[in-house]
Parts: C-alpha cells; sequence; structure tokens
C-alpha cells in the first residue's frame, strides 16, 4: 500500500469502524432532523430528515411527520424530500422533490390525512426549487428558483446547482462566460385552483430569499445581478403580484430572513454583519403598517430566524454569547418575553431554527454536545417528542467526552469565549483547536460539535477547543465588525491566548497542540503557523492561503476585497500582508493540506499554495485533494479517509497515548 492510499490501515479501519457503530443503527431512517415545521394549530409537526441507505456518498433527504415519539415517513425512498410546509388550513403539506430529476427539486403537494403519492405540480422550466412558502390565504405557493448553473453559497456546500448533463468530447474545454441565463435566481407562484406556476420576478432582478407579503404581494432580499459576491449589497424588496418592485431598505451590512406578518402589515428582517450568504445572526428591524424599520432591544440576543405568530406577535430564535435563545417580541408592547435559553443545548444547523404555531410554542431539533437530537415543542410547558437516540448515538456518547464552556482574556482583555471538549481522565491533554469559518459565525452546544470527527478525535484521548474569537455572532455586532478590515489582525491572538490559558490552567501539555479548522478556518489554521511556532501539527481545510488569487480564482471575490477591507492590485496591502503563503518560510509546524476540486468559494489551488510554500521552506507539507467534494469535505467514502488522515496525522506530530 502506498503511503498516498490510507485505506486498508489501521487507522481507517477504526475509523471506518466508528462510523459504522455510529450509522448502522438508523440505517433506512434518519440519523438527523432539520427545518423543523407546524401547522398553525400546533396539532401537526414536520422535519426534514437525512438518511443513509449505505454508507455511501451524501445522505438522502425525507419528510417526516412527527407522531407522539416516532416518525412516520411522508415521503418515500425515491430522490430527496425536504422542507414539508403545512398549508395555513393544516390540510395540506408542500414539499420540493428530486424525484423526477437527480438534483432538481420541485413543488409537491401532499393531502395529509389521504394515502397516495404527492401531487407534482408544474415543473419549473430550466429550475431548482430551492424553498417554498404558502401564501396566507393557502391559494398559492411562492417558490425561489435557482437556474441549473448558479452558484452555490459556501454553507451549501459551494460549487454550482445540477447542469443538464452536456454532450461533448473528452477534449472539450471547460468554458466560463462569466454570468449567463442560468446563474439568476428567481420567484414563482403555483396557483392551487388554477394548477398553473408561473414566474412572478421580472428578468434582471436576482431573488436570494423571499416570503409572502400579505396576498398580494411578496418581500426579498435581491440584487440586480446573480454572482454570489452581489449579495452582500443586497437591498430587501416588495414584488407585488401585478409585477411592481419597489425597494423597501438597504444596509450597509447584509440583509436577511424576512418575515412579514399574514395581513403583511408588519415586516421584519435581519441587519447583520455577515461573510456567508445564509449564514445571518444579528439586529432585528421591525416596521408597523405604513412605517420605517425600527431596531429592537433583543437583550443582546443576535437574531437568526424570525416567524409572525399573528399580526402583533413575532417568533424570535437567536444566539447570546454561548446561550440560545427562543423568545416572542411583542410588537405592540415593545416587550420581548424568553421561552427558553440554554448553553447546554441548541439547534438548528448553520444557527438555531424553528417553527411557531398560532398559540405562540416553539417547535425545534434540540441537541447537545451530550445530548442527541430530538423534537421539543416550548410553551407553557415542555413536551418532548420523537428522538434520534439508539445503540450508535449511545456509543458516540460513549467515547466524546463532555463539553464545558471556557473562557480567557485575550492581549489586550477583550474576554473570549468557546467551547472545549475533554476526554475522560486528568489531563494535561494533547489539545486540538478547532477553528470555524465565516469568520462571523459562531459554535454552540451541538450534537458532536456538529462534526463527527471531534468525538472521534477525544475518543483518542485529544482536547479539542472550539473558540468563539473576535468576529464571531452572538456578541452583537460591534463585536462581529472587530474582524472586519482585521482578518488575520487582532483575532490571530485570540487564538494564542486560548493556548497560554489553558496551558496555565493545566488543562493541555504545551508540546502537543495542534490546529484544524474549515474555510476562515482554514486560513486562520495556515495563518497561525507562520505567526507562532508553538503548533506542533495543522490541518487546514478549504482555506485560504493566497488572498490575492483568492480574489481572482474564487466565486466571492467581493467577500475578501469588503473583509480585508483592501485592494488585491495594491502592493504591500492586506492582500499581501495577510496571506500565509506570503510568511511560509517561518512556518515549522508540519501541515496536512485538505480541499474539494469542485470547490469554487475557496478553490483548491489555495491548499496547494501553501503546500507548495512549505515544502520550498523545508517543512513538511501533504495535500490531499478529494475530486468529487466541494466546500469541506462530506460524503462518504471521503469522509472516512479525511477522518483517517486528520487522526494520522495529530498522533504522528503530537501523540495522544503510548
Ligand atoms: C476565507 S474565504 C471565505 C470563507 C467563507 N466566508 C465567506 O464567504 C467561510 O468561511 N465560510 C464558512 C461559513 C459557514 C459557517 C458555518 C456554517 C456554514 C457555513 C464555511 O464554509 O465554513
Amino acid at each position: 500500500m502506498s503511503r498516498r492510499d490510507v485505506r486498508g490501515s489501521a487507522t481507517w479501519d477504526l475509523v471506518e469502524e466508528y462510523f459504522r457503530r455510529l450509522h448502522e443503527p438508523v440505517m433506512g431512517r434518519p440519523h438527523k432532523l432539520l427545518e423543523p415545521s407546524c401547522s398553525a394549530d400546533g396539532s401537526r409537526i414536520a422535519v426534514t430528515g437525512l438518511v443513509y441507505d449505505e454508507l455511501a456518498g451524501l445522505p438522502r433527504q425525507a419528510c417526516f411527520l412527527v407522531d407522539g415519539t416516532d416518525l412516520r415517513p411522508l415521503t418515500g425512498p425515491s430522490g430527496s424530500s425536504r422542507q414539508p410546509r403545512f398549508s395555513p388550513d393544516g390540510t395540506t403539506v408542500a414539499f420540493l422533490s428530486d424525484r423526477m430529476e437527480a438534483g432538481r427539486f420541485q413543488l409537491y403537494l401532499l393531502r395529509t390525512g389521504q394515502l397516495g403519492e404527492a401531487e407534482a405540480t408544474p415543473a419549473v422550466p430550466a429550475g431548482t426549487v430551492e424553498y417554498c412558502s404558502w401564501s396566507p390565504d393557502g391559494t398559492k405557493v411562492l417558490l425561489g428558483v435557482a437556474g441549473l448553473g448558479a452558484d452555490l453559497a459556501g454553507g451549501q456546500g459551494s460549487g454550482t446547482t445540477r447542469r443538464p448533463k452536456e454532450e461533448l468530447p473528452d477534449w472539450h474545454p471547460r468554458v466560463e462566460i462569466g454570468v449567463t441565463e442560468e446563474s439568476w435566481r428567481s420567484l414563482w407562484i403555483h396557483d392551487l385552483a388554477a394548477g398553473t406556476t408561473t414566474r412572478l420576478s421580472p428578468e434582471g432582478l436576482n431573488i436570494w430569499e423571499a416570503v409572502w407579503l400579505g396576498p398580494d404581494a411578496v418581500v426579498a432580499v435581491t440584487s440586480p445581478a446573480p454572482d454570489e459576491g452581489a449579495w452582500y449589497t443586497a437591498v430587501l424588496s416588495r414584488l407585488g403580484l401585478d409585477g411592481a418592485v419597489t425597494e423597501l431598505a438597504r444596509s450597509e451590512v447584509q440583509l436577511g430572513w424576512p418575515a412579514a406578518s399574514p395581513s403583511g402589515g408588519r415586516l421584519a428582517v435581519v441587519e447583520a454583519v455577515c461573510s456567508d450568504r445564509w449564514v445571518v445572526a444579528g439586529d432585528l428591524l421591525v416596521s408597523a403598517p405604513g412605517a420605517a424599520f425600527e431596531r429592537v432591544d433583543t437583550g443582546g440576543v443576535d437574531v437568526t430566524a424570525t416567524q409572525w405568530i399573528d399580526a402583533d406577535r413575532l417568533g424570535i430564535l437567536g444566539i447570546r454569547g454561548m446561550e440560545t435563545v427562543a423568545a416572542v417580541y411583542d410588537a405592540v408592547t415593545g416587550k420581548m418575553t424568553e421561552l427558553w435559553s440554554s448553553t447546554d443545548t441548541s439547534c438548528g444547523t448553520r444557527y438555531p431554527e424553528a417553527a411557531w404555531s398560532a398559540d405562540g410554542r416553539v417547535v425545534l431539533v434540540e441537541e447537545g454536545y451530550s445530548v442527541s437530537q430530538r423534537v421539543v415543542v416550548l410553551g407553557e410547558e415542555r413536551v418532548e417528542l420523537a428522538g434520534i437516540e439508539h445503540s450508535g448515538t449511545e456509543y458516540v456518547l460513549s467515547v466524546a467526552g463532555k463539553a464545558e464552556t471556557v473562557t480567557w482574556s485575550a492581549p489586550d482583555g477583550l474576554r473570549i469565549e468557546g467551547i472545549l471538549c475533554l476526554p475522560a481522565g486528568d489531563g494535561p491533554f494533547p489539545l486540538v483547536v478547532n477553528i470555524h469559518g465565516g469568520p462571523v459565525w459562531g459554535y454552540r452546544n451541538l450534537w458532536s460539535m456538529s462534526s463527527p470527527w471531534i468525538p472521534l478525535l477525544v475518543a483518542q484521548g485529544y482536547a479539542v477547543l472550539n473558540p468563539n474569537p473576535r468576529g464571531s455572532s452572538g456578541r452583537g455586532q460591534d463585536f462581529a465588525r472587530l474582524v472586519f478590515g482585521e482578518m488575520g489582525g487582532e483575532d490571530t491572538a485570540d487564538f494564542t491566548s486560548a493556548l497560554d490559558a489553558l496551558v496555565e490552567r493545566g488543562i493541555v501539555d504545551p508540546t502537543r497542540v495542534g490546529l484544524i479548522g474549515g474555510s476562515y478556518g482554514g486560513y486562520m489554521s495556515s495563518w497561525l503557523v507562520t505567526q507562532d511556532q508553538r503548533w506542533a501539527a495543522a490541518v487546514p481545510v478549504s482555506p485560504v492561503t493566497d488572498w490575492y488569487s483568492q480574489h481572482f480564482t474564487s466565486n466571492i471575490p467581493y467577500f475578501d476585497a469588503l473583509f480585508l477591507d483592501g485592494n488585491p492590485e495594491v502592493p504591500g496591502d492586506k492582500f499581501h500582508s495577510r496571506s500565509p503563503v506570503a510568511h511560509a518560510s517561518k512556518a515549522r509546524t508540519p501541515c496536512l493540506n485538505i480541499a474539494g476540486a469542485l470547490d469554487r468559494c475557496t478553490p483548491p489551488t489555495q491548499a496547494q499554495e501553501f503546500h507548495q510554500a512549505l515544502l520550498e521552506h523545508g517543512v513538511e507539507s501533504q495535500l490531499a485533494i478529494y475530486p468529487q467534494e466541494g466546500h469541506g469535505v462530506r460524503a462518504f467514502p471521503a469522509l472516512i479517509d479525511f477522518s483517517t488522515r486528520v487522526v494520522d496525522w495529530f498522533q504522528k506530530h503530537m501523540p495522544a497515548r503510548g
């Protein structure tokens, strides 16, 4: 076996066994729940479940009805089905499925309580439906449609939506010609009575997200161009069913999560410093009928999801430091009532998400590092419904150690927080610092910290620190802004000071400290090894290592220009001075550089540049580029291969045991 091929090695077998023990007990059934939805009266709850039928590829998605403590399939095993949404009268579930053509989602309607196939609605031409929502009167469904070939955000895996197969010879070049018809995102309306699906948004207006604004209009985040970079300057617009488009609000930062009360009288939108599309946590702006938007005092909560419960009450979910908070805001009294908050558990994937019933109860999929997922309804009392608990989750819990919140001071006195996952036994432990992407995002207490290789590392004897440095969400917009124009600046010391603090507390062995991180976390892992030689090993995943070439090869050049607050054409600019490749001569840390060949957000050449720069300076380095992966490594068996290499890299350079 060559050194390049790790299949069949002892670590591969260990890692494969770990994933088998985790997933095999629920093959064919959901191992993860997301996108909770409930009928207005709260009597019916549905979720999307991720299902493996075998340990291969990505899980398929399927919709499930929550029936007490059971999950009843709403959709069959062909293709993927997701986003179940109840009609306002609760009699019909709308969902999206690609059962007719892989990767191309269309709207289906299913009468609840009736047996039989869901009804397919007319296919949206040359597009895939990304989201849907019922009109308040239940007569129509709004569809957000991406062209076949539109860019996907980094948080969606990067790459593009699936293009129709072209019959081209093998020698044919891959041709890029900038924006084309298929790059756009548009809005369509399915009319139930007429059985028709027609386009609403005009040509030349890109729609990133949209919801109904009363029965006769929608409110959308829009831009005049469809490229990912255009999202950062998108505005809030009203689109009338009569075709009129009016701008409602714009911001110096980003806008997301628009929501309107059923009559369309009140509006809410989140204004936030964002580094990624769909990764929005920030200030809540609310408008009363006929009035301008006003900023709401959320009591320190960065809002990540909203839904109008009725004409005056807005359901809110968000993060406050390490806490996840669910609350109801009364727009008449201006009062905010918290329903639930927790640091031991959270909910949602990228950020907390939930659904509200008309009586003000909130439905969410709760989970924590030591708590497997369960559907809960929170109101005056707490009701626990179906959960994902089985011998596989028991096994993970038995090896995952425990998670606790830690805080430390950066050199400038700023308090920084993180979640530390600790193995059983006494320290000092070898430590892996796991740096999050964004940079504007934040860790919260989630099952396996959302990365299955974290309990795996803990099981080998490593402590894993998940820090929320300056720039993270959950501590208000001023804290998020601290990384603006400052990437690789003051945030650098937020990680090195964590190391100092954990060593001083006797938790960590200073000779065995390593780094891992994806995306911006990949950038920071590469950057840190050029700034401090104490790191014994690093695994930058989907990194940026050269902001200059990133700008000219990535599909989000607007992001780096904005967040570096610089200009790639200027010699000595932060595009150069903050690039790890420009400092590779200072690095001594062995690096395992990982990338996905299909990544358009942080192209694989970024990992390759750093790898070559390290080799040039005599530093041990490996490069692994996964041919079928995008932004991150997600599909089996690539995930087993990746996890194997990670464990081996840390065991080689900073062994945990023996
Ligand atoms: C460093 S270049 C671009 C990296 C990217 N940020 C801006 O586009 C990034 O770090 N993305 C994160 C975003 C994310 C965070 C949490 C959950 C989902 C997505 C990433 O891909 O990890």
